[in-house]
């Protein structure tokens, strides 16, 4: 394992109250594969990943990284992990190459080393045509992914990435996701925090979710979306959502149903049901309600998202918060 937690915590002591960011985590994240911290704003996720990376001390809980004791080898866990925070560098007046080699000679390489280095993640991150261009000039994209080029100019075992697509354009975020993928083929193992259910589902082998400091969810993508099993049904309706919830919920087909509480602006109710076989359901559905003249508002059929099992776990929808 790569990184192994138990019991996880930090609380932090802020104006004379105590916020509990982080409350008792485990986590497993194996050799080579991209573990993915999915949860919503607040949620815990960078202090989580701050812990893991030294920049803050846990309140209590244990934790190896890279076989190290967290608490006792701060020194080794830094030598064998790169990070990345949301923010990046700073960008001043220098070059990528300069920036570069820098970073290889803090982490004691040769000057030939540094620059000989520098040229391969240049390369591995298409950062070649800029490299001896002051950074000041560069696009976001082109920013983000020198931040990335840093983290991995010392070849570490393992990288830690803070929301890396946040507030990038959907081109750069899918350029992104392929230079994680390759750092992945060339045998980084990459720990990621985001809030996008998309780069959740996409990117990562196993991800935990994380709710208020706590995990409510941990697994492979598909193996969480099974969890919820069969068919997701939404329907909206304005009036009679109890009576509605009654009768869809007699059917011996639909193995859970909820109602939301009516949207303010328009009234709309969602009832949303878990069903085997949504094709086949619909019409019944649709019927029984007719037969009460109950008319449907909306209505949805998903196969189960990760943000149908944060919804299982949570009651509220990670789509809504952002
Ligand atoms: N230094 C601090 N002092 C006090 N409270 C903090 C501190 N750092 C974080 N928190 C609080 O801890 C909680 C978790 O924050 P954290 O940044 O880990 O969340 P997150 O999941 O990474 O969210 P985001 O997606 O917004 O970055 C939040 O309530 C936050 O306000």
């Amino acid at each position: 394992m790569l990184i192994e937690t138990k019991g996880l915590k930090k609380t932090f002591k802020s104006r004379g109250k105590e916020v509990e960011a982080v409350r008792g985590v485990d986590l497993a994240v194996k050799e080579g594969e991209v573990f993915g911290l999915l949860g919503p704003n607040g949620a815990g996720k960078t202090t989580t990943m701050r812990m893991l990376s030294t920049l803050i001390e846990p309140t209590d809980g244990v934790a190896r990284v890279c076989g190290h004791d967290l608490a006792k080898n701060q020194a080794a866990v830094r030598r064998d992990i790169g990070y990345v925070g949301q923010e990046g560098g700073t960008w001043g007046e220098v070059t990528a190459r300069d920036e570069l080699v820098l970073q290889g000679r803090l982490y004691g390489m040769s000057k030939k080393r540094a620059a000989a280095r520098a040229v391969e993640v240049l390369g591995a991150f298409q950062l070649e045509e800029y490299a001896d261009r002051n950074v000041k000039t560069y696009s976001g994209g082109q920013k983000r992914r020198l931040d990335i080029a840093l983290g991995i100019m010392h070849e570490p075992k393992l990288l830690f990435l803070d929301e890396p697509t946040t507030g990038l354009d959907p081109q750069s975020r899918a350029h992104m996701w392929d230079e994680v993928r390759a750092l992945r083929e060339r045998g980084t193992a990459i720990f990621l925090t985001t809030h996008y259910l998309d780069e959740a589902d996409a990117l990562c082998d196993r991800l935990a979710i994380i709710d208020h400091g706590e995990i409510v969810a941990e697994g492979t993508p598909l193996d969480l979306k099974k969890e919820v099993a069969g068919d997701v049904v939404a329907i909206g309706v304005t009036d009679g959502a109890a009576a509605a919830v009654e009768l869809l919920g007699g059917k011996d087909f639909v193995r859970e149903i909820e109602a939301g509480a009516p949207d303010p602006a328009t009234g709309v109710a969602l009832l949303r049901m878990y069903v085997d076989d949504g094709a086949a359901a619909l019409p019944e559905l649709l019927r029984s309600l007719d037969g009460k003249d109950i008319a449907p508002a909306s209505i949805e059929l998903h196969r189960p998202s990760l943000d149908d099992v944060f919804l299982k776990q949570t009651g509220r929808s990670l789509r809504e918060e952002h």
